[in-house]
C-alpha cells in the first residue's frame, strides 16, 4: 500500500531536522564543534562520559583525553573540559560562573540546599557571609573553643589510643581512625565539645554513622549524572537506587538533628560548661538576624532544616576530606623515614613540644596554632600530598552565563553550557609539576618570591577558586597540622599493609580498600 504523500513528507523533514539538531549542529555548526573532542562519539552523545563515569574512570579518562588534546576538551555535545589556569579556571570560577543542578541533585539534605548546594549566587553568597567570620584564619587560629578542643581530643583520645597500640606493638588501621579523628575534631567546632561526636574512643558509634554514611557512595552516579532517570525509575516502582539508600539518609538526618538539639540546649542553659557549638551558634543567630531585619522568614521547623542540611555538609565536607589527606600523608610519611626524622626534629623546636606520654597529664598544652602554622617541612608535607593526593580530584561542575564566553582562545561558547575544571589534571600540569606522579615534598620548599613556587601556587586547585572555594581551607590546615604535629612529635609510621591504597576515581576519592595498616613505634 502506498503511504499517503503527506505522510512520506512529513517523516523526511522529521528525519532530516533530526539529522540536522542532533549530528550536523553539534557536530559542525555548534561553536563547541571547533573543541577537540575526548572520544569520537563526544560531539553527538553524552554516552561515552556518562559510561565513563558509570565505570568510575572520568577523572583519569579526562586527564588522558588533555594530555592528547590541550587545555580544553568537549567531553560530551553540552559539556566541556578545561585545564589551565587563565582563561581556565580563572574565567570559569574566579569570573563566578554559577553552580551546575549536579549539585542540589546530589547534596542537598533534608530536601534544603546550603551553602555548597546552592546555584545561584545570591542565595550562596548570603549563607556564605553569615559563616565566613567562624572560618577565618585568624579566628580560627585565635580561637579559645578551638583551643580547648584540641587539648581535650589530644590529651584524652587520640594520643592515647595511639601510645597503648604503639606498646602493645598492635597495627593500626589509620584511614578510619583518621575518619574518628576528623570526625571528632569538626563536631567538637560545630556542636561544642559537650554534643560532639566520640568516634575516636567509641568505635560502634563510629560504625553506625560510617556504615551508612559510606554506603550511599555507590549509588552517587545516578543522582549526579542522570537524576531523571534516578527519579522515573522510582515513579515507576524499580527504583536504580534501592529505597535503602534513602533509609541510611534518613538515619544519618535524624542522627545529625540530634546533634543540632544538644547544641541549642547548649545555648539555651545558662550552666552549660565547655566549649561552645561556635558554627551552630553563628549560624543561627545570623539567620535570626536577618529574619529580624525582614530579610528572611522562615517557619520554626524550616529554620531547624536549614540551619541542620547546613551543619550536615559541613561535618561531611569537613571531616572526610581531611581524613583522606591524613590518610595518604601518613602513608607517604611511612615511605620516607628520612623524612619523618626531619619532620620530628622540626616539629621539636615548637614551644611546648607536644610530647606524650606528658609529666603530668594535667598540665598538657598545646603551642599556638600560628607557631605549627609556620613549620615549613610540615607545610610542605601536606601541599605535596593535597596536589598529589586531592580529596576532591573530581569535576566541579558549572554552567557557561548568559552571552556565551571564551575559554582558553575558544570564543562564543553558547550558554548553559556545563564547564569543569579538575584538581586531578591541574595538579598533573608537569611543567608546573615536573615529574607530577611523583611525592616531591622538596617543590615546595622554595623561597616565597620564587616563581617556581608562585606558579605552583596559582594552580594548586586541592580547595577549589573563587567565591565557591573551600569554606573550610584553613580549619582543614590547622587541623591536620595539628594532628602531623602531634603524632611525628611522638612516634614513627611504618607499612603493615597498603593493599588496595590506590585512589579511587571518583570526585571525592579514599583508598580502594578504605584501609591502610600502620605500625606505631615510640621515638
Ligand atoms: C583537606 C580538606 C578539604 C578539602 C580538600 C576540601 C575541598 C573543597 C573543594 C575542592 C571545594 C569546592 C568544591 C566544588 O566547588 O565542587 C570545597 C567546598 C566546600 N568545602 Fe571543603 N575541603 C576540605 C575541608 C573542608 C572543611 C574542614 C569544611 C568545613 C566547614 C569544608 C566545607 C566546605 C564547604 C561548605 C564548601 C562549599 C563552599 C561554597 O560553596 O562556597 N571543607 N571544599
Amino acid at each position: 500500500m502506498a503511504l499517503p504523500i503527506f505522510s512520506v513528507s512529513t517523516a523526511c523533514a522529521i528525519l532530516v531536522l533530526a539529522l540536522y539538531r542532533y549530528i550536523i549542529y553539534p557536530a559542525f555548526v555548534s561553536p563547541l564543534a571547533k573543541i577537540p573532542t575526548a572520544h569520537f562519539t563526544s560531539s553527538i552523545s553524552p554516552a561515552w562520559i556518562l559510561w565513563t563515569r558509570f565505570r568510575g574512570r572520568n577523572n583519569v579518562s579526562t586527564y588522558n583525553a588533555h594530555r592528547r588534546h590541550g587545555p580544553v576538551v568537549r567531553l560530551a555535545p553540552n559539556e566541556i573540559s578545561v585545564n589551565c589556569v587563565d582563561g581556565g579556571i580563572r574565567t570559569i570560577y574566579a569570573g563566578g560562573m554559577e553552580k551546575h543542578r549536579w549539585y542540589p541533585d546530589q547534596f542537598a539534605s533534608y530536601g534544603v540546599v546550603n551553602m555548597f548546594s546552592t546555584v545561584e549566587h545570591h542565595g550562596h553568597s548570603a549563607r556564605k557571609r553569615m559563616l565566613s567570620n567562624v572560618y577565618s584564619k585568624s579566628f580560627l587560629q585565635g580561637s579559645p573553643q578551638i583551643r580547648e578542643n584540641s587539648v581535650i581530643l589530644l590529651r584524652d583520645r587520640f594520643l592515647p589510643s595511639l601510645q597503648e597500640a604503639a606498646e602493645r606493638g598492635t597495627a593500626v588501621e589509620v584511614h578510619e581512625m583518621n575518619n574518628e579523628f576528623t570526625m571528632d575534631f569538626m563536631s567538637a567546632y560545630l556542636f561544642g565539645i559537650a554534643n560532639s561526636t566520640k568516634f575516636s574512643i567509641n568505635h560502634v558509634e563510629t560504625r553506625q554513622f560510617m556504615v551508612p554514611y559510606h554506603s550511599r557512595r555507590h549509588y552517587e552516579f545516578y543522582s549526579q549524572e542522570v537524576p531523571r532517570l534516578n527519579q522515573v525509575t522510582k515513579k515507576i516502582g524499580l527504583p536504580i537506587v534501592p529505597q535503602w539508600v534513602d533509609d541510611a539518609n534518613e538515619r544519618i538526618e535524624a542522627w545529625l538533628l540530634k546533634m543540632c538539639e544538644g547544641a541549642n540546649s547548649y545555648l539555651n542553659d545558662t550552666t552549660s560548661t565547655g566549649a561552645e557549638p561556635v558554627v551552630y551558634k553563628q549560624l543561627k543567630a545570623a539567620i535570626e538576624k536577618n529574619q529580624a531585619k525582614g530579610l528572611g522568614t522562615y517557619a520554626t521547623d524550616r529554620m531547624r532544616l536549614e540551619i541542620a542540611s547546613e551543619m550536615l555538609d559541613h561535618l561531611g565536607a569537613g571531616h572526610e576530606t581531611s581524613a583522606i589527606a591524613l590518610t595518604y600523608l601518613f602513608w607517604e610519611m611511612s615511605r620516607h623515614p628520612d623524612l619523618q626524622r626531619k619532620l620530628h626534629d622540626e616539629v621539636l623546636a615548637l614551644e611546648p613540644r607536644i610530647l606524650w606520654p606528658p609529666e603530668r597529664k594535667q598540665g598538657f598544652d598545646l603551642p599556638s596554632s600560628k607557631s605549627i602554622d609556620g613549620l615549613p617541612l610540615l607545610h610542605a608535607i601536606i601541599m605535596e600530598t593535597l596536589r598529589l593526593h586531592a580529596p576532591i580530584p573530581g569535576v566541579e561542575p558549572r554552567v557557561t552565563p548568559t552571552g556565551g564566553c571564551t575559554l582558553a582562545g575558544y570564543s562564543n561558547i553558547p550558554a548553559n553550557v556545563r564547564v569543569s575544571a579538575m584538581a586531578y589534571t591541574l595538579h598533573r600540569n608537569e611543567d608546573v609539576f615536573p615529574e607530577p606522579e611523583k611525592w616531591r615534598v622538596d617543590r615546595w620548599l622554595k623561597p616565597t618570591d620564587s616563581p617556581e613556587l608562585k606558579e605552583m601556587l596559582r594552580w594548586f586547585w586541592a580547595f577549589g577558586s573563587g567565591g565557591r572555594m573551600c569554606i573550610g581551607s584553613h580549619l582543614a590546615m590547622q587541623e591536620i597540622k595539628l594532628i602531623v604535629a602531634a603524632i611525628y612529635s611522638n612516634y614513627t609510621t611504618s607499612i603493615i599493609s597498603d593493599e588496595g591504597i590506590e585512589a579511587i576515581d571518583a570526585y571525592t576519592t579514599r583508598p580502594r580498600s578504605n584501609q591502610l595498616i600502620l605500625k606505631f613505634e615510640h621515638v
